[in-house]
């Protein structure tokens, strides 16, 4: 764990370095990416049960390669019923926040009579990427098929890893209520390279959505433009803005609760208070040999995790903007949460006042938890109805209209000497 001291002077090149840390993608795993899409577009299913031998370690074809629809019933029916209730809640609060964002049809007349708008569709196939490699993901399952339903796409393919050929209940039972066309059981690079490209058993998709790890999070950054993408949704991250009115123990479980991820997750707490950072690097130190994820929480802490003192919190919002989180937690009152929220301009999304932890976002408050990561919250938002969405303008003119506006444009096809343009409106005009 670094620990910076804003009030320092080597301060600006020390937080500098943490801002441009690079540390979920090498150049060797995009050579590694780079390798793996390559191999799948050229040799298809007998590229994937090799990279799953590898990777995760059973044959496919020996194993099943896809889990099918009954095998997800039986899996929800057989599901304890407090996990039942629970997949259920968070499924229903997911689906209602995400209704709300269908976006509007446009159609309506200008003032010379044209008639313009534009009109939403859903894409025709989405695949949806649920991590499976280190942790089973169920909640991942909802909060990518869902807001896929509500868009209205026809065909949700699912890839999701099983590492060892052992299928995660759960994951089918997410599956089930969420009601997936297709589940293939295929990790990594290699299951993004098959959704852009297809294979013979799995036919192409349109858009490629879902968080994984830095080989999956590569893929996805690498087939866009053969696919769309929601955005580049890698190893989890955290920033807590905290006062020392916090209990040291609460704070440092939710630094924890995102290192728990991957080695290559990152925590940050900014603190105004150097003995509160202290007392909340103790208590990191004292849970972490307590859970079960201890070894990869110690990895991420130690190589990627932080501790910045700030003079007032409010000087740490210009430098959480500079991070741009993935999530960021403002553990204060609410007035000053919200005080420090209305200054907060990139996060892929925030969590206001002491009572509310990052985690229930991860599960159950309803917003998206596939969101930016790697400072990419600067330019992209977490993932939406509208990602599996796309929009087509249109245009009706009469001869008013076409009368109206037309000239102009004649104008500016003889500028681009375009002549051909020109000509297409001025016929019309004559
Ligand atoms: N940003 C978000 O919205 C968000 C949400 C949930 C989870 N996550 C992140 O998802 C990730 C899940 O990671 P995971 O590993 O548990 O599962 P995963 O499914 O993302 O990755 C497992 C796959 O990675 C591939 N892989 C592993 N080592 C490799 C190597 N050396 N070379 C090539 N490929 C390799 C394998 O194919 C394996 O099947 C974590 O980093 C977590 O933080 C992010
Ligand atoms: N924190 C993850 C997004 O970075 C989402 C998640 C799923 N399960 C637990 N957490
Ligand atoms: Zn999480």
């Amino acid at each position: 764990m670094r620990r910076l001291d804003a009030s320092e002077p080597g301060f600006a090149a020390e937080f500098d370095a943490l801002v441009n840390d690079r540390r979920e993608s090498t150049s060797d795993v995009s050579a590694d990416v780079a390798a793996i899409i390559a191999r799948v577009k050229a040799d298809g299913d007998a590229a994937l049960a090799d990279y799953t031998a590898k990777f995760d370690r059973f044959d496919l074809d020996a194993s099943g390669w896809s889990i099918s629809k009954e095998e997800c019933a039986a899996a929800y029916d057989a599901l304890a019923p407090d996990l039942r209730d629970a997949l259920n809640l968070a499924a229903d609060r997911i689906r209602a926040y995400h209704a709300a964002q269908l976006p509007e049809n446009r159609d309506y007349r200008d003032g010379t009579g044209a008639r313009l708008g534009a009109r939403w569709n859903a894409v025709d196939a989405a695949g949806v990427y649920v991590p499976g490699g280190r942790a089973a993901y169920p909640s991942s399952v909802l909060m990518n098929i869902l807001p896929a339903k509500v868009a209205g796409v026809d065909r949700i393919v699912m890839m999701s890893p099983t590492p060892g050929g052992e299928t995660n209940p759960v994951v089918m039972a997410a599956a089930h209520i969420g009601g997936v066309d297709e589940i293939w059981r295929v990790g990594g690079a290699q299951a993004v390279a098959a959704l852009a490209y297809g294979t013979d058993r799995i036919a192409p998709v349109d858009v490629v959505t879902g968080p994984g790890n830095a080989w999956v999070a590569e893929a996805k950054r690498q087939v866009y433009g053969v696919v769309g993408i929601d955005m580049v949704a890698g190893p989890s991250e955290i920033v807590v803005v905290a006062d020392n009115r916090n209990a040291p123990h609460v704070i440092a479980a939710d630094l924890l609760s995102q290192a728990e991820h991957d080695p290559t997750s990152q925590s940050i707490l900014f603190t105004d208070d150097a003995a509160f950072a202290d007392a909340v690097a103790v208590a990191v130190d004292a849970i972490i040999p307590t859970l079960g994820t201890a070894a990869t929480m110690r990895e991420s802490w130690d190589a990627n995790g932080a501790i910045v003192i700030v003079p007032t919190l409010a000087d740490a919002i210009p430098l959480c903007d500079r991070l741009a989180p993935e999530h960021l937690e403002l553990a204060v009152d609410a007035a000053e949460a919200d005080a420090l929220f209305a200054k907060v301009r990139h996060a892929g999304s925030v969590f206001l006042g002491r009572e509310t932890p990052e985690a229930i976002g991860d599960y159950v408050a309803g917003p998206n938890h596939v969101l930016p990561t790697g400072r990419r919250a600067r330019f992209s938002s977490g993932l939406s109805v509208t990602d599996f969405m796309k929009r087509t303008s249109f245009l009706a003119l009469d001869e008013k209209s076409l009368a109206a506006i037309g000239p102009a444009a004649v104008a500016l096809a003889g500028a681009e000497g375009l002549p051909a343009h020109a000509l297409s409106v001025s016929q019309r005009l004559n």
